[in-house]
């Protein structure tokens, strides 16, 4: 596929479009910076701030202010020379993270557990991978594993009806675990590829939430000791440095092994995923940029940093 191809420049645009706010912080922060011709200290530290206020976190800041510190300390230099730097190294941090998401046919089903608090993002990313898969030919099974939440399990309900695609769902209050047990078997009997499992995101309370997981994953290795495949966090770009926190509880509680940040159109706080990159080094399979199927995209790495830093040539 080439730039100018349709489908990559609408991705491409609306990703820059909802970067354009943390390019914005980023571009003119260094504008207003690099004024003066030769870099010196005051300009290191107002770099290092800004950096920071625009969320890319204190190990990303300092090294690139380092960085700088070693090779142009009393040179010139200009706005666009330091975008270029900040620009690769956020790229570096990032490349080897970008992972997309991978279904192996070898486990029938392939099980995908979701996990993030409530209103990540969380249903409307199953809703869209459950779309891609499907389009790839695949049979995909949904299981509405949040049962604490009527609204949950309809919105899972509505997505299956979009995309044609079964939905295991049991009442409010009912067993997490026991309908994810449930889904599995009815997977495994009717030959589903990926069966993604829905589950409740009440960061309050820590221990219930460990306990709940646990569980739910204990059941389901009755039926399949593997599973779940994936445990994927989703993550809103939009609380910005809440998403490390965030980060921190479900590693603790669930076995993540890889996150979705969502809602990056349309916020100034885009550059949290490179502090969590930094800080966690968890595979990053795909990133949100609007509400329709469309807009979960693969994570392009390089793409991502250009359109943070603000560099126009893309
Ligand atoms: N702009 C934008 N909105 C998104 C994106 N992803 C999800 N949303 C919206 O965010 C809101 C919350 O998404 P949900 O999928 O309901 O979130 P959830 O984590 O399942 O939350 P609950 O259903 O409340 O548990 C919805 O209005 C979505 O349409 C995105 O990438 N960009």
């Amino acid at each position: 596929m080439t730039d100018s191809t349709p489908e990559k420049r609408s991705w491409l645009q609306r990703l820059k479009a909802g970067l354009s706010r943390s390019k914005t912080v980023i571009s003119e922060g260094l504008t207003g910076i690099f004024t003066k011709r030769k870099l010196d200290d005051a300009m290191l530290e107002e770099l290092e701030d800004l950096l920071i206020t625009a969320d890319l976190g204190v190990a990303m800041a300092s090294r690139v202010t380092a960085h700088l510190a070693k090779t142009r300390y009393d040179k010139d230099i200009s706005p666009g020379e330091v975008q270029d730097v900040l620009a690769r190294e956020v790229t570096a941090i990032l490349e080897p993270l970008a992972r997309p998401l991978v279904i192996d046919s070898a486990n029938r089903p392939h099980v995908i557990l979701m996990v993030g608090v409530n209103g990540s993002g969380k249903t409307t990313t199953i809703g869209k991978l459950a779309r891609q898969f499907k389009d790839q030919g695949k049979r995909v099974m949904l299981a509405a594993g949040d049962t604490f939440r009527a609204a949950a399990i309809e919105q899972l309900q509505i997505w299956g009806t979009r995309t044609g695609v079964p939905v295991i769902a049991s009442k409010v209050g009912g067993d997490a675990a026991g309908l994810a047990y449930e889904a599995l078997e009815a997977a495994q009997k009717d030959q589903i590829d990926v069966l993604l499992i829905d589950t409740a995101g009440r960061l309050q309370n820590k221990s219930g939430l460990m306990d709940e997981l646990a569980k739910l994953v204990r059941v389901i290795r009755k039926l399949d000791p593997t599973a779940p495949h994936d445990v994927i966090l989703v993550l809103d770009a939009t609380t910005g440095q809440n998403a490390l926190n965030q980060t921190q509880v479900f590693r603790d509680v669930a076995d993540v092994s890889g996150i979705v940040m969502t809602k990056l159109d349309g916020t100034a706080k885009g550059g949290v995923l490179v502090a969590l990159g930094e800080k966690f080094g968890l595979p990053i399979h795909a990133i949100g940029v609007g509400e329709s199927v469309e807009d979960l995209h693969p994570f392009a790495p390089e793409t991502f940093a250009r359109a943070l830093v603000g560099i126009e040539d893309m």
